[in-house]
């Protein structure tokens, strides 16, 4: 669906040099990114920030022109067929709108229905669709401009659909949204993914948008691809651990062991102490401690993605 090779793109700046001087320098954004993304997947596109993720977007949407590489959406290059790839493809940029400011939404998406040319059935079973699940209809009449962002979002995910894409490339969905309107987009583009039909590509700087929707997790600094993978195998990559934090009845004596786990942390006056889970199971290592030491209450930590992106974004 997506095939993306070398892909390179520079912009040429001006930067000050000296008190009247300015001077000419290249600036690379994308630095041979390679690719290869199949139909229903659904991708997470990271990185710090200025790494070159909306750069990405731009050169596979056809509003950058790249510098070097190869690019083929939906059997189309990019650029030259916008129009046609347009069809095809659905684009969410959290800055830029498609809707209409000054008209409500219910006549934005007439439009919209106009300009893709869209028969009127399925336009209607798309647009019922979308109300339905992003609960749309106490705010179809109200002109963009009075959205809230959450709102808005909405607004925008539905135009983004209305006209069938097989792709949609989402920038920042949840940039700036409050913790429900996140939790309905994250549930709608859950089940946009579940139908296997759209191919997602999403670039956040919330990992939880991550954690939620992508198997597949394509990591970009500096311009380059330094993770192309599942979650877990990050995980697996950075030695990430799952923890088991454990209430004791009385302070865990000095000579205790845990055969497969260490102890990373001993709070309330050796009361709770928290493990690493290095190569042991959860289950065998609660066995463990309750025969050992009296257990008030335990908990099991899944590894935490933050820590892992954190890691590798200083590594690289
Ligand atoms: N039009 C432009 N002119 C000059 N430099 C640009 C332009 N667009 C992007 N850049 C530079 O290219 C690099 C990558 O920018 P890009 O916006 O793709 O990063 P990003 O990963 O999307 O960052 P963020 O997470 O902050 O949105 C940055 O150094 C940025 O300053």
């Amino acid at each position: 669906m997506i095939q993306v090779r070398e892909l390179r793109k520079t912009f040429s700046v001006r930067v000050k040099a000296g008190r009247f001087r300015r001077e000419k320098r290249v600036v690379t954004a994308v630095d041979g990114v390679s690719l290869s993304i199949e139909r229903g997947e659904m991708v997470g596109y990271i990185g710090p920030n200025g790494a070159g993720k909306s750069t990405t977007l731009k050169m596979l949407t056809g509003v950058l022109t790249p510098s070097s590489g190869f690019i083929e959406v939906c059997g189309f290059t990019p650029v030259p067929q916008r129009t046609r790839l347009a069809l095809r493809i659905g684009v969410v940029f959290g800055q830029r709108s498609q809707l209409w400011w000054d008209l409500p939404l219910r006549e934005s998406f007439g439009l919209l229905r106009h300009v893709y040319r869209v028969p009127a059935a399925d336009h209607e079973a798309r647009l019922r669709r979308c109300r339905a699940l992003l609960d749309l209809d106490s705010f179809m009449d109200t002109p963009v401009r009075q959205l809230s962002l959450g709102q808005r979002m909405r607004g925008e995910l539905t135009a983004a659909l209305l006209h069938g894409p097989e792709v949609l490339f989402l920038d920042e969905p949840t940039i700036g949204l409050d913790v429900v309107s996140k939790q309905a987009v994250r549930a709608f583009l859950g089940e946009l993914g579940a139908t296997g039909d759209v191919t997602l590509v999403l670039t956040t700087h919330d990992l939880a948008d991550i954690e939620r929707l992508c198997e597949r997790l394509v990591v970009i600094d500096h311009g380059r691809v330094v993770h192309d993978g599942t979650i877990e195998a990050l995980h697996s990559r950075y030695g990430s651990r799952r923890s088991l934090v454990a209430d004791l009845e009385r302070p865990l004596p000095a000579d205790f062991s845990l055969p497969g786990a260490v102890v990373t942390s001993v709070e309330a006056g050796g009361h709770r102490v928290t493990f690493a889970l290095e190569s042991v199971a959860a289950g065998a290592a609660v066995a463990g401690l309750v025969a050992a030491v009296g257990v008030r209450d335990l908990s099991v930590l899944e590894p935490d993605i933050e820590d892992v992106v954190a890691r590798l974004y200083t590594d690289s």
